[in-house]
């Protein structure tokens, strides 16, 4: 379980996380939305330990993320990061395997290689296995860090918007796979999505932030709602139920 109490992010005069006291549900997919600038993405790093706290505390099954040590909680949470830098050349298979780091120690078992192809394989990779970081598209280059978080095969799965770069098809069988991934390995996934209908359709749990705070959260049905929208987005969505899932349209 990942709890949050009182987590708050200030720069100079500016509160950018508020306050924010918060349990992610163990289990399922938690889609975090809200507009630019609501605070989604320093929310997650601070879970994280990526981006120090000015204030609160995080727990991650009941570990201070600020006092537990980078290798023991690296076993248990992996996040994708917006911004994945790279220093060196590497190819797909050498940063997949990269994932594997906090359980091999650089030193690759058998599981650990299995691991890394199944990963690969689950991110339609093996034809781009040998290829280098820089010889990839954007898209590919994403899912080539998708399958390193995944490989980490931690219990808590944190994506900082996941389908960036992705095209219609691979937005739909990352979506797929992180289901997958939560029903039938039991780990719990929390991402940021700017895409509303990914998140309503894939998600188990929507937290809607809006100003550093979390204005809303709930499951799709209770979030999917012109009133709640409108007072998260400032803009008028209207909503169908189509087929039992909830889908936005807010293209006029
Ligand atoms: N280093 C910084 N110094 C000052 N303000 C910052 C810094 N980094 C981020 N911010 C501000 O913090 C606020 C929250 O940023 P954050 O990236 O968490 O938002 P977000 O909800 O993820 O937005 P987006 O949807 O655009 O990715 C923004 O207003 C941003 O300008």
């Amino acid at each position: 379980m990942i709890e949050a109490k009182n987590v708050t992010k200030r720069y100079g005069g500016s509160l950018v996380v508020d306050d924010v006291t918060l349990t992610l549900p163990v289990g399922g997919i938690t889609s975090i939305i809200g507009p630019n600038g609501a605070g989604k993405s320093t929310l997650l790093s601070m879970i994280s330990r990526v981006m120090p706290m000015s204030s609160g505390v995080v727990l991650v099954d009941g570990l201070d993320v600020r006092t537990t040590p980078g290798d023991v909680l690296a076993r248990k949470l992996a996040i994708l990061r917006q911004d994945n830098h790279l220093t060196s050349r590497l190819t797909v298979r050498e940063l997949v395997t990269f994932g594997r780091y906090p359980h091999s120690k650089g030193r690759p078992t058998v599981v650990d290689r299995e691991h890394v192809e199944r990963a690969i394989q689950h991110m339609g990779l093996e034809a781009l296995s040998e290829r280098f970081l820089d010889e990839l598209s954007g898209g590919q280059r994403q899912r080539a860090f998708v399958a390193m978080v995944l490989c980490q095969d931690t219990d808590h799965v944190l994506l900082d918007e996941p389908l960036n770069g992705l095209d219609l098809k691979h937005s739909v069988a990352m979506m797929k796979q992180l289901r997958t991934a939560v029903d039938s390995l039991k780990k719990s996934i929390v991402m940021v999505l700017h895409d509303l209908n990914f998140a309503s359709c894939y998600s188990d749990h929507l937290i809607a932030m809006r100003d550093g705070k979390v204005a809303f959260q709930g499951r799709p049905q209770d979030i999917m709602r012109p009133d709640i929208l409108r007072a998260v987005y400032d803009l008028d969505i209207s909503i169908q139920c189509i087929d039992g899932d909830w889908i936005a349209t807010h293209y006029r």
